[in-house]
């Protein structure tokens, strides 16, 4: 198993260039089942998430051509495989979109539940609900979620939870269906944008993606089409904190400092200095750094998906501050792996109350899933002596390249492959 190395207390300086999103990727990469033609997706992150989605889709029988590490063009013009039961296929949260993307198509779908970060129950009700709305009958047994429809019709569906992937998924099944599809209370991210964009761009229609209420008038022929996924909001996100954290100076280059605006919000208000550029962001960090008070929410708000890296920086703060998961129920695991460090946390449900105490000591420490791990790395750069961080697999799924990023920061990290 691989094993990260990392001896603290260098600070990061330098420049650092953000990949394309992760989940703007995954729900780009089956969205291209609904073209009937070619399309070339542009500045994928070279990630095991996506490579991974991509092998699933040639293992379906899409045309898959890799012009390089970033950039790949599919052909699923001669499909017919609608039944994915594939292994790989439950060891992705993302595969869930094959459900809309291949109502789409075909009407039917047969793929195993979804699988992904261990971070809460993460039930797809609403996605289900959104598919019956249509016309979909959708079965789960076994763990395998069946979904068949005469026909989709346009429908109103209000979303009883802000919930991403159930967006996402719905746009994929309703821009094939008959008539207009209005779905209220809908997640903003800048990934479902990305996806409507994309989808726009192969002849659908849709109208409000970044608001809560996004209408899709279904269409009955998509092309195939050229498109760069956005960059990474929590790969650089990641950064930023991992800058903070070790008072370096890091220029992060090709992000879109409007979906960082959260972030930024809140490194300053600890006391870091930040400075935006059109594409790039200047973080330098600074000392002392004072605790806040965060909450995870749905998009403008503060990510959920950068809580653990956050938890480390205020860690490393003067004061006490809470951390508030409002998104999923039990992502506070990593919490454990800090204590070990000599962190002060205390959860008490969905609260992290964490004691700002300037030092964390290097250990062996677990990566208990993607940005748990990320949290880990960033725990090392800043700890006294040696840090061993271990699960690597969780880390690959979501950052390209992360050691030799850091390398070029100026850490000190190695990985050992055995
Ligand atoms: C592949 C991908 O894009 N993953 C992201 C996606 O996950 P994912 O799509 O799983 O997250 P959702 O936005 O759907 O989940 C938000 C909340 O809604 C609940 N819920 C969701 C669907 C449903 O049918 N019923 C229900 O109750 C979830 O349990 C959770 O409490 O958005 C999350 C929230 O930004 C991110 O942390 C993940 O990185
Ligand atoms: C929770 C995450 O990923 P996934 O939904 O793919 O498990 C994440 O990206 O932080």
């Amino acid at each position: 198993m691989d094993r990260l190395i990392i001896e603290g207390g260098h600070p990061l300086r330098g420049e650092v260039v953000i990949a394309g999103a992760k989940n703007a990727a995954l729900g780009l990469i089956p969205a291209v089942l609904l073209a009937e033609g070619v399309c070339r997706l542009e500045n994928l992150p070279n990630i095991k998430d996506v490579n991974r989605f991509i092998n699933i889709l040639s293992k379906m029988g899409v045309k898959v051509e890799r012009e390089n590490n970033h950039t790949v063009v599919f052909d699923s013009t001669t499909v017919e495989h609608y039944e994915m039961l594939d292994d790989e296929t439950q060891k992705m949260r993302a595969s869930y979109y094959l459900i809309g993307a291949l109502l789409g198509r075909f009407k039917n779908v047969v793929i195993p539940f979804p699988g992904g970060c261990n971070i809460g129950v993460r039930p797809i009700d609403q996605h289900i609900k959104g598919f019956e709305a249509l016309g979909a009958k959708v079965d789960l047994e076994h763990g395998i979620i069946r979904a068949h429809a005469e026909e989709l019709i346009g429908t109103n569906i209000y979303l009883d939870v802000v919930s991403v992937g159930a967006t996402i998924n719905i746009m994929l099944a309703a821009v094939r269906a008959k008539g207009v599809t209005t779905l209220e209370n809908a997640a903003k991210e800048p990934h479902v944008v990305d996806v409507a964009n994309f989808l726009n761009l192969m002849g659908a229609n849709i109208k409000g993606a970044g608001t809560d209420v996004i209408k899709i008038t279904g269409v009955d022929i998509m092309e195939g089409c050229e498109y760069m996924v956005i960059p990474d909001q929590i790969e650089a996100g990641t950064y930023m904190i991992a800058a903070a954290a070790t008072k370096g100076d890091v220029l992060i280059k090709n992000v879109i400092p409007k979906h960082l605006e959260s972030i930024s919000a809140k490194l300053v208000e600890m006391g870091a200095e930040i400075i935006e550029y059109d594409d790039s962001l200047r973080v330098i960090g600074k000392e002392p750094l004072k605790s806040v008070n965060i909450k995870t929410l749905p998009y403008p708000g503060f990510p959920t998906d950068l809580q653990q890296p956050m938890a480390v920086l205020m860690c490393m703060a003067e004061g006490s501050g809470t951390i508030t998961e409002s998104i999923f129920e039990n992502r506070f695991k990593y919490v454990d792996e800090l204590i070990k460090m000599g962190a002060e946390i205390l959860v008490n449900g969905r609260v992290a109350m964490i004691n700002g105490r300037k030092t964390l000591s290097g250990t062996t420490l677990s990566a208990t899933d993607l940005r748990a791990g990320a949290a880990m790395v960033i725990a090392g750069l800043v700890a006294d002596g040696k840090t061993e961080v271990t699960e690597l697999k969780h880390i690959d799924r979501g950052y390209e390249d992360m050691e030799d990023k850091l390398l070029q920061l100026g850490a000190k990290i190695v990985r050992i492959s055995e």
